[in-house]
């Protein structure tokens, strides 16, 4: 069985001596301070947390990257290859927040995983659907056609972090029912598409908290937790992690 992989999604929070407080809290906690855990921060940090995290096992991750690859004339992005050269290990891509704020579509996406990987990083692809997907019936389809982006990576190394976008910042989780069942669909989805071979973790996200993570990550569907606002504060962050652990 695969450990349980839990990363933090700072979003659009952080300042450099709040960042340091934090930092210092969560390797303290050696619930958080291990291999399986890392932490996504906004572009202008992330050379602050690799350096905070130097001798720890935890891990760097990125919230986005440029879908361009080579070096050039594109003012204003950050490539693959930098945020590697940082020592970033993940990079979220295609997050709800993305795909709903930035117009982010399947050829953007497609470029951007295939960037990553490329430049060595671990894609963390995001997938899930609105409320009104989910009443309408059309959950598995928008589910499914999003996944379909994953084939220009297929046979490389990824993860997937399902989000339903009603469940993301609103303290609405989804049920455990809906999770699993969630969660086996993009497994079938996946290794239909890619083979049986390929190894497949998929994480939850959306109001996941020290409250609920036990219920969560004891699902053997669920591969880890993808923790945005509970990941702000080390204490409830710790005991997600620790719920992660319990669980292998
Ligand atoms: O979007 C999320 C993580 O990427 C989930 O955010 P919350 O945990 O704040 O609901």
């Amino acid at each position: 069985m695969q450990n349980k992989l839990v990363l933090g999604n700072w979003k659009m929070n952080g300042r450099l001596a709040a960042n340091v407080a934090l930092v210092q809290a969560m390797l303290a906690d050696p619930d958080i301070n291990r291999d399986g855990v890392g932490i996504a921060a906004p572009f202008p940090y992330l050379a602050q947390l690799g350096q905070l995290f130097a001798g720890s096992p935890l891990a760097v991750a990125a919230q986005d990257v440029s879908r361009y690859a080579s070096d050039g004339a594109f003012t204003g992005e950050s490539s693959a290859a930098m945020l590697a050269d940082i020592g970033c290990r993940y990079v979220l891509i295609g997050h709800s927040e993305r795909r709903q704020y930035f117009g982010e579509n399947d050829a953007c996406l497609r470029d951007k995983l295939q960037a990553a990987v490329a430049a060595g990083l671990v894609p963390v692809y995001c997938v899930g659907e609105t409320l009104d997907e989910r009443e309408s019936g059309r959950f598995a389809d928008v589910v499914a056609e999003q996944l379909k982006t994953l084939d220009a990576i297929a046979g490389q190394e990824y993860v997937v972090a399902y989000e339903p976008v009603w469940a993301i910042g609103t303290g609405r989780v989804a049920s455990i029912e809906q999770i699993d069942a969630a969660h086996q669909l993009i497994r079938d989805r996946v290794l239909q598409c890619h083979g049986a071979s390929a190894s497949i973790r998929v994480l939850y996200g959306g109001s996941v908290k020290a409250d609920n993570a036990d219920a969560i990550l004891s699902l053997a569907s669920v591969g880890g937790a993808l923790v945005g606002g509970a990941s702000l504060e080390a204490k409830g962050f710790g005991k997600i992690c620790q719920s992660a652990k319990k669980i292998l």
